[in-house]
């Protein structure tokens, strides 16, 4: 079954909002000329509005890094899903590893995020993987396992179709300690057969898993030869044209 690649760009706590319309207006063009796969970018929160007006007319797909559950209230610090279509957006990141970690988002929350975007007409990009210290104790299968069956508890079939799954091992993240073309596509392998059992092989086939993890232009093109890995999602390299780039435009 083949899937249309999607390469995303986090681009976490960085750049102004001038840096983010021209780095956008940039990746833009690159993305125009790369119209067989899907190109993301998750700006910070200040700056999408102006990158939304800005790639308006091209192919970029925008997306926030977080999404709240409600659609208004008292929920102080957070951005709701409905304020996000409302300035065109339809992607969102969900359960990164920081939000996991340095912001204590429990499986719960995000599980609630996730059914915030998924009613409100955001694709969710649901991010899972292990530490350092459950990869060395051989919890990664059961650490992931539990992450995707807690992250998407009563999620249906047909709502699977407008999410991505992103494996990023926390041990990978920032690091420049990319797993191997091996481990990514082990684990990408398992979690395909894990979506197969929690529905059916055909959710499980149309589904894209995203590898994360200091993707460099270096490594890309390997990773993305792997039967399971359908995209990746970026964080450093992401904030340079020409790295960003590069990576668009894997072989
Ligand atoms: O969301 C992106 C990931 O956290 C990867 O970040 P990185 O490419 O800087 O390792």
């Amino acid at each position: 079954m083949s899937r249309r690649p999607l390469i995303a760009g986090n681009w976490k706590m960085h750049l102004t909002v001038a840096e983010a319309v021209q780095l956008a207006k940039a990746l833009a063009e690159t993305a125009r000329n790369c119209p067989d796969r899907d190109v993301l970018i998750a700006p910070p929160f200040t700056a999408l509005a102006a990158v939304c007006t800005a790639v308006a007319k091209s192919t970029l797909l925008v997306a926030a890094q977080n999404v709240a559950w409600e659609v208004q209230g008292a929920f102080t610090g957070e951005i709701s899903p409905t304020m996000l279509t409302d300035l065109g957006i339809a992607w969102a990141i969900v359960g990164h590893s920081e939000r996991r970690q340095i912001f204590g988002e429990s499986s719960a929350m995000i599980n609630r995020r996730i059914h915030g975007a998924l009613g409100n007409a955001l694709h969710p990009i649901l991010c899972i993987g292990e530490t350092l210290a459950e990869r060395e104790s051989e919890q990664t299968f059961t650490v992931l396992q539990q992450q995707i069956q807690e992250g998407l508890d009563q999620v249906t079939a047909e709502q699977m179709r407008t999410i991505v799954l992103a494996y990023e091992p926390v041990w990978a993240i920032g690091t420049g300690k990319t797993a191997t073309k091996e481990q990514a596509q082990e684990v990408h392998a398992f979690i395909r057969g894990l979506l197969t059992a929690m529905y059916e092989k055909a959710v499980a086939d149309s589904t894209r898993i995203l590898y994360g993890g200091s993707v460099k232009p270096d490594n890309i093109d390997d990773l993305m030869q792997q039967a399971d890995i359908d995209g990746v999602l970026v964080g450093g390299a992401a904030l340079q044209v020409e790295s960003f780039s590069r990576i668009i435009c894997f072989q």
